[in-house]
């Protein structure tokens, strides 16, 4: 069934396919194609929507999230190493290194209203601790720590006019909303949007509508919440699997969600208990989303 067929609000399972720990689906209008990663598996897929064709692009540590170029690449955050993917040609350009030295990895992130690449990481241990943070990457690569102290950094989105940027720690689990200057990258004036629990879920991956609203993966509820800008919860989506993990606007209209989800520590009981998990579905919204901006890779 068409993204445009579908009923609204209704969850179809986009692909039979699952996988461990699908993240960051990212829509490329240019090219009617949607990319994720398999984080743990160190993977990048693609899907060409109106075709079906797949492919994939490995690399040699967890891909924590990655964002598209105004020049047709894709720059990627694996564990430590940040670089260019051409995926046309699969040539790989390195840019820089990220928080060597510390046990943790890239986890969520995405490409701003500014045209830098926000990375946050997340404590790779087994018992979190705050040591994550989130940075800014520069085409030059100059690496901007803007906030430190977090678990597992996740949600981030801007608000239709990048004026604002919102943020979460799925172990806070909260998700909070900074002041965002769209020429300089500067954030400021932090304030707590969500306090969140398991009710709705904790806050993973995020994406923002053109009236403002806070679509948040509640991965531990297996819920798509959708926030009004004050905060107050509009609509709580129940997904076909415990574990959604990001929701990524897309499709002609803007008004199609993708939904990446995992089965990150499943035994092979709960695998076939919920035989959904890691799969990535979609479901039509009656508001397009914000199209997420390109790296200015050309400045
Ligand atoms: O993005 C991620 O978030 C989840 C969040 S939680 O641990 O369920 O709170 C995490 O499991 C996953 O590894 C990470 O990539």
């Amino acid at each position: 069934m068409s993204g445009n067929d579908q009923v609204l609000y209704q969850p179809e399972i986009l692909l039979d396919e699952t996988f461990t720990l699908a993240e960051c689906p990212n829509w490329d209008a240019r090219n009617n194609r949607l990319y994720w990663t398999d984080i743990l598996n160190c993977k990048l897929h693609a899907l060409d929507v109106a075709s079906g064709q797949r492919r994939v692009w490995e690399f040699d540590s967890e891909l924590g999230c990655f964002g598209l170029t105004d020049a047709g690449r894709i720059i990627v955050a694996l564990r430590k190493d940040i670089l260019f993917l051409d995926p046309e040609t699969d040539e790989r350009v390195a840019l820089c290194r990220i928080e060597d030295g510390i046990k943790s990895r890239t986890n969520d992130g995405k490409i701003g209203p500014d045209g830098a690449f926000w990375v946050g990481t997340m404590d790779d241990n087994p018992d979190k601790q705050p040591i994550a943070s989130l940075y800014r990457i520069t085409p030059d690569g100059v690496i901007d720590q803007k906030a430190t102290g977090f678990k597992i950094s996740n949600g981030i989105a801007w608000s239709p006019d990048g004026a604002q940027m919102y943020h979460s720690d799925s172990r806070g689990p909260w998700v909070n909303r900074w002041d965002f200057d769209v020429a300089s990258g500067d954030i400021s004036n932090c304030t707590r949007f969500l306090d969140l629990d398991d009710t709705l879920g904790r806050p993973d991956g995020a994406a923002v509508d053109m009236d403002g609203c806070y679509w948040s993966a509640g991965v531990s509820a297996g819920n798509l919440n959708r926030f009004a800008p004050d905060g107050t919860l509009l609509l709580s989506i129940p997904m076909p699997m415990p574990n959604p993990t990001m929701p990524c606007f897309g499709g002609p209209d803007m008004k199609t969600l993708y939904v990446s989800s995992h089965q990150e520590g499943y035994s092979a009981e709960k695998r076939a208990e919920f035989p959904h998990a890691g799969k990535l579905v979609s479901l039509r919204v009656e508001v397009p989303g914000v199209a997420v901006t390109r790296f200015r890779e050309k400045g």
